[in-house]
């Protein structure tokens, strides 16, 4: 029963009832990560005011430089969740190794795991453009009570039991589902609670808009530059109206709203495009399939890859099920 309004804390609880046997952890792990959505939120906020804009001097395993905010966001998810003991493990964008959680009695008898992008979209975070964090959530493979090894990373997206994103915009909402559909909340910052605003939310089967780095059109495979070339053109319904804003969850949250296709595909630069499959890709194609859209790497469904390393890249094809299938059709005729 989802009541417009209803803040999350009572949407959490009123939707434990759908878990068989639930023990409440999953519940209490979205609160914490309620949690710490709103200590980032705040940081972000005042982020033209502190010294939390501009790098840090380090690299991440991608090669990136870290930005202060990245560094921030991974400390405070990482060190809200750990706090509470409700995990076996966490692995982070901003990490190069999983990291393996004991328990308060030194066993690790938690459930769940927890993969994330803290900071999405850093390179708008200094020119004041919306960012976000995703988050996906699975429960471990491995038995309780040992130390967490990779296989309990490396699952197919199919296998998470919750998947979800926060955007930092002109408000801050969480947006995530648990495999019974997807909802958002608006955080009210005069109280600091997230209210129910966007009840079971749905990707329109069509939209106009479509988003692509277009600054790689030379790069990219001819199925992909014919399906641009398809959406400028003067046709029914066409042109397209063209919106990147370079922060994934932002072009994909837009996109779920108002309907429209997301893409990232290889390029000559970029074999396996950039996007990462267990933090940015499984996450969102989830919360895309929930809503009634679609998500491919062009040929295979994202939720049925078979993750190989932590921080593998795939080529990612998001959005409105009828555009989606339309991309894949250049790709599959290319
Ligand atoms: O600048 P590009 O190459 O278009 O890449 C933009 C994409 O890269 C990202 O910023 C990658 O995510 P991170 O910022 O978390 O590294 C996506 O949010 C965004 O869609
Ligand atoms: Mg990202
Ligand atoms: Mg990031």
């Amino acid at each position: 029963m989802s009541r417009k309004n209803q803040t999350l804390g009572e949407f959490i609880i009123e939707n434990q009832a759908e878990f068989q046997y639930s023990s409440g952890e999953l519940s209490r792990l979205i609160n914490s990560i309620r949690l710490a959505a709103k200590v980032v939120n705040h940081e972000v906020n005042k982020a033209g005011l502190v010294d939390i804009v501009g790098a840090v001097g380090e690299t991440n395993i991608q090669g990136e430089d870290q930005q202060k905010l990245d560094v921030m966001a991974n400390d405070t998810f990482i060190r809200t969740l750990t706090n509470r003991n409700i995990l076996c493990g966490i692995a982070s964008e901003e990490n190069d190794d999983f990291i393996s959680l004991e328990g308060q009695n030194g066993d690790n008898n938690n459930k769940y795991i927890l993969l994330m992008d803290p900071l999405d979209g850093s390179s708008n975070i200094d020119v004041n453009v919306s960012v976000g964090t995703i988050f996906s959530i699975y429960r471990r493979v491995t038995p309780p009570g040992t130390p967490v090894t990779i296989e309990d990373f490396l699952q197919p997206g199919r296998e998470q039991v919750a998947a979800g994103y926060i955007v930092y915009g002109t408000s801050t909402m969480i947006v995530y589902t648990t495999g019974h559909g997807v909802n958002g909340f608006t955080l009210n910052p005069a109280i600091g609670t997230f209210y129910l605003s966007h009840p079971n939310m749905q990707f329109p089967e069509m939209g106009n808009i479509y988003s692509v780095n277009e600054g790689n059109y030379v790069h990219f495979p001819d199925g992909v530059k014919k399906y641009i070339k398809y959406c400028q053109e003067e046709a029914e319904g066409r042109p397209y109206t063209s919106r990147y804003i370079g922060s994934l969850v932002s072009d994909i949250h837009r996109n779920m709203i108002k309907g429209g296709i997301y893409m990232y595909p290889k390029s000559s630069k970029a074999t396996n495009g950039k996007l990462r499959l267990l933090y940015e890709c499984n996450p969102m194609a989830f919360i895309a399939e929930q809503a009634g859209g679609k998500a491919s790497d062009g040929y295979t469904r994202i939720l049925d890859l078979k993750p190989t390393e932590l921080h593998e890249r795939v080529p990612f094809f998001c959005g409105s099920r009828l555009m989606v299938e339309k991309a894949e059709s250049f790709m599959n005729n290319d």
